[in-house]
This record gives structure tokens, C-alpha cells and sequence, in this order.
């Protein structure tokens, strides 16, 4: 019954259908999005970004970035596996899209796990990414600029006590800052908004988080004047694709294969009856 009022909700407020039109979009313009990212992350991201209609290059040497990133509509950035070589190659390219006006999006893994990493997500801040993406103990980690209690790449917070560090570093960046959980969370510094989409056995797949910072960069080179909202659609399409898939696996590993398949082939009516996207403030 709650459930069914916060969709009515969402529903008149337009978001499922501009939703659906960005991932048309996608779809029909294929829009090539260059990748550096961890290891463990890179076929998840690279199958995430197929399924939605997305060109994905996982291109992360130095040597190539001044002929390739100025070819790529948005570019990623996750530092989940970083090391002091992957680094430049990771500033250089955000240079270059900063450079172009291209919108690029951060995924600051385990922030606070180490002041190597804390200190190269500080460093990527300043090169004004247009999107942040994290979950909660990232985003509280980066905010605050200090460690954290840390289970590594997994959050310890819930989205939800996240919600003051987001608007924070939003304040302070200028990016839009999303932030990942049960609810996922997006603010501009001032406006925050809320996708419910989603299931906890998402949480269970590893790299699902690095996958959809690569779909918001997908939804956000699509339509670069609006990247919050193009930040909440991807992860409510992102979300919805969890719950049919859902439908049909028998744990993670199938679900990590069903999510695939389902992103693929979202339709008008599942994207209009599933996506719930609701204002906070
Ligand atoms: N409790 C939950 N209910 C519904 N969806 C969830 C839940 N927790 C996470 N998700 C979804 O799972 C995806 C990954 O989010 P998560 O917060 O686990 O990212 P992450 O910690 O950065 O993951 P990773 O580092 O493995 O890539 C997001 O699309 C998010 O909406
Ligand atoms: C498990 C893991 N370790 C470094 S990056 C990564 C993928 C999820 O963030
Ligand atoms: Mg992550």
C-alpha cells in the first residue's frame, strides 16, 4: 500500500517516462564510454554498458588517452584496484574530459581505506568530476577527507546516513554526488532525490556498483545539461533490471546473468510501472 502510493507518487511526477526516454536514448545512439576501471569490475561494467545500448573501451594506458579520450562521449573513473602506475593515466583523462566539457563520473572505491587512496580521490575531486558516485562509507570518507571504518569496498553506512555528507560534497565539489543503498540517493548540494529501486541481492554480486557508475556515465552522456536526473534515471533503470531479474535467478550468480538479460530488453511498460523516483526535499 505504501509501496503503491510512493509509485503513484513518482509516477505523475514524469520520471518513469524520462527514464525511459534517456535509456531509448542510449539505445539509439550508442554512445562510447571510456572506462578505467578496477579489474575485478571490467566485464560486469563493460556487459552493463552492451546491455543498455552503451559502446564501452576499457582504455586506461597513458600512452592512448590523448588520441582515444577525446573520441568518448563520457568517460568513468573507479579507483577499486588503484596502484601508483594507473594513477596518471586516471588524471590525464579526466583532464581531457574536463577539458572538452565532457561529463566524466568518479567512483571513489573504499575511499577510506587508505591514505594512498583518500589522497588520489581528493586529487581526482579536484579535476571536477561531473558525477560522484559511491556508497555510503565512500561518500562519508570523502566528505569528511579522513579515513573511515572500513569493510573495504563494502559500505557500513546505510544511503540514508549519508544523505548530509552527500549534500556536503556536492556543496563543496560542484559534481552531483549519488550514493548507492536500499534507497539510492542523488543531490546537487540542495535538491535530493531518491530512486527505490532495486534488491538486496545486488549487494551480493560484486562490482554492481562499479557497473552502474559506468550506466550513470552512459545516461549522463546522453543528456549532459541534466546530470542529476540523468544520474537517478540510470539508477532506477539500473534497479528495476535487479527486480526482474530477480524474478528469475536462483541467487547471486544467476542474477548477475538475469540482470544482464533484463536491462536488455526493458520495455516502455516495465520501465513506466517499475521506475519510483521520489523528491527528499
Ligand atoms: N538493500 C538494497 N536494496 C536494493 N538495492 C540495493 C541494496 N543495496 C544495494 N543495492 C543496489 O545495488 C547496486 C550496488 O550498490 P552498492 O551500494 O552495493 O555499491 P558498491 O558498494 O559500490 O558495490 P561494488 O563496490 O561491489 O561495486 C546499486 O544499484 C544499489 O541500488
Ligand atoms: C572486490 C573489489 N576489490 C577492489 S575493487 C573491487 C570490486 C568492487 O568494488
Ligand atoms: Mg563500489
Amino acid at each position: 500500500m505504501e509501496e503503491d502510493k510512493v509509485r503513484g507518487k513518482a509516477e505523475a511526477s514524469g520520471w518513469p517516462a524520462r527514464a525511459w526516454r534517456l535509456l531509448s536514448a542510449i539505445r539509439s545512439e550508442s554512445p562510447l564510454i571510456q572506462c578505467i576501471t578496477n579489474m575485478v569490475s571490467m566485464d560486469l561494467m563493460a556487459n552493463t554498458l552492451l546491455s543498455a545500448g552503451a559502446s564501452p573501451a576499457m582504455i586506461h594506458s597513458a600512452d592512448e588517452i590523448p588520441d582515444f579520450t577525446p573520441h568518448a562521449r563520457a568517460l568513468c573513473v573507479n579507483v577499486g584496484t588503484l596502484s601508483a602506475d594507473w594513477l596518471p593515466a586516471m588524471k590525464l583523462a579526466a583532464q581531457f574530459a574536463s577539458q572538452s566539457a565532457k561529463p566524466w563520473v568518479l567512483d571513489p572505491v573504499a575511499a577510506g581505506a587508505s591514505g594512498f587512496r583518500l589522497k588520489a580521490c581528493l586529487e581526482l575531486l579536484e579535476l571536477k568530476p561531473t558525477v560522484i558516485r559511491g556508497n555510503a562509507s565512500e561518500v562519508i570518507a570523502l566528505s569528511k577527507a579522513s579515513l573511515g571504518p572500513t569493510k573495504g569496498v563494502d559500505s557500513s553506512h546505510e544511503s540514508t546516513d549519508a544523505v548530509e555528507a552527500a549534500k556536503s560534497l556536492a556543496q563543496a565539489s560542484g559534481a552531483i554526488v549519488a550514493v548507492s543503498g536500499a534507497v539510492d540517493i542523488v543531490t546537487d548540494g540542495e535538491r535530493v532525490v531518491g530512486a527505490h529501486n532495486g534488491v538486496p541481492m545486488m549487494q551480493r554480486i560484486t562490482a554492481t556498483g562499479c557497473s552502474v557508475t559506468a550506466l550513470i556515465a552512459a545516461f549522463v552522456a546522453v543528456d549532459p545539461l541534466h546530470a542529476l536526473e540523468a544520474t537517478v534515471s540510470a539508477l532506477s533503470i539500473f534497479g528495476v533490471a535487479g527486480e526482474m531479474g530477480m524474478n528469475l535467478a536462483k541467487g547471486p550468480a544467476s542474477l548477475r546473468m538475469h540482470l544482464i538479460d533484463s536491462l536488455y530488453g526493458l520495455d516502455d511498460a516495465v520501465v513506466h510501472s517499475r521506475v519510483t523516483i521520489t523528491s527528499f526535499s
